[in-house]
């Protein structure tokens, strides 16, 4: 049958996979950097967003760091709460629309893995990921700093981030994803938290990047794939690393 994957809110079909595959080794090679819009329709984003908001209602989200508050005035920096993160694997009772978007990265990125003239990827081995990783800006202007997601080779080659945020105002509520691709010297790449948008982009040096402050409560999704040649040097110097395996 064409359909690989009838989710629960909607059917993708297998040309529809083509196509999504088609975009993405094509942007992974020539940017490093992949981003698309309508990823999985609003009605499906929409049961993923109910789920997430549903998690966050019961309280399961880690409390974020404590970190200082950067302030422009000489009072004294307070101290407030970061981003707050659950991880899950997709299949718990009250996931199955969460799960069914971890279905559709790992059928993408299985695909990009294997097909013809995929150019870079032909370097990795990728079937295996983390547990996807939900993530929760609270809005009172948290941000993260710069950073390299995978700076020391522990074995996550490609990081995927699915955004639920409706009707974001990039002046309004901040939170733009900056990321400062090293293969394009002085030039940034700025991605707003779009709702039923999905990125992809190599975890390692080649993508620094910070999320700047947020001034409404911004929600995303993460997925790291690994790839099994480095996944399995890492294992082999620290065998219990704290990224969730799946
Ligand atoms: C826990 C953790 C989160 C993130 N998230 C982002 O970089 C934010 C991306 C976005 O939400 O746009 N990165 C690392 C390396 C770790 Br570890
Ligand atoms: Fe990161």
């Amino acid at each position: 049958n064409d359909m690989f994957n009838s989710g629960p809110g909607s059917i993708q079909s297998a040309d529809w996979l083509n196509q999504i595959c088609l975009q993405v080794v094509n942007d992974m090679n020539c940017y490093g950097i992949c981003v698309i819009d309508n990823f999985l329709g609003e009605a499906q984003c929409s049961s993923i967003l109910n789920e997430v908001k549903s998690l966050y209602g019961y309280g399961i989200f880690q409390e974020g760091q404590l970190v200082r508050k950067v302030n422009r005035t000489r009072t004294p920096s307070q101290v407030i709460r970061s981003d707050k993160i659950v991880w899950v694997d997709g299949g718990e009772p009250q996931c199955v629309n969460i799960g069914f978007l971890i279905q559709t990265l790992d059928a993408i990125l299985f695909k990009c893995n294997t097909m013809e003239n995929n150019g870079i990827f032909s370097r990795y081995q990728i079937n295996n990921r983390t547990k996807a990783m939900i993530a929760c800006y609270p809005g009172n202007g948290t941000r993260y700093v710069k950073h390299v997601d995978n700076p020391n080779g522990d074995g996550r080659r490609i990081t995927s981030i699915y955004y639920l945020n409706q009707g974001w105002d990039l002046q309004r509520d901040g939170g733009l994803l900056r990321m400062y691709p090293t293969c394009y010297e002085n030039h940034v790449a700025d991605i707003a938290p779009l709702f039923d948008r999905v990125l992809f982009f190599w975890s390692d040096r080649r993508n620094p990047h910070e999320v700047q402050p947020a001034f409404s409560t911004r929600f995303a999704i993460t997925v790291w794939y690994f790839d099994d040649e480095e996944r399995n040097q890492a294992n082999q110097r620290y065998p219990s690393f704290p990224i969730e395996a799946s």
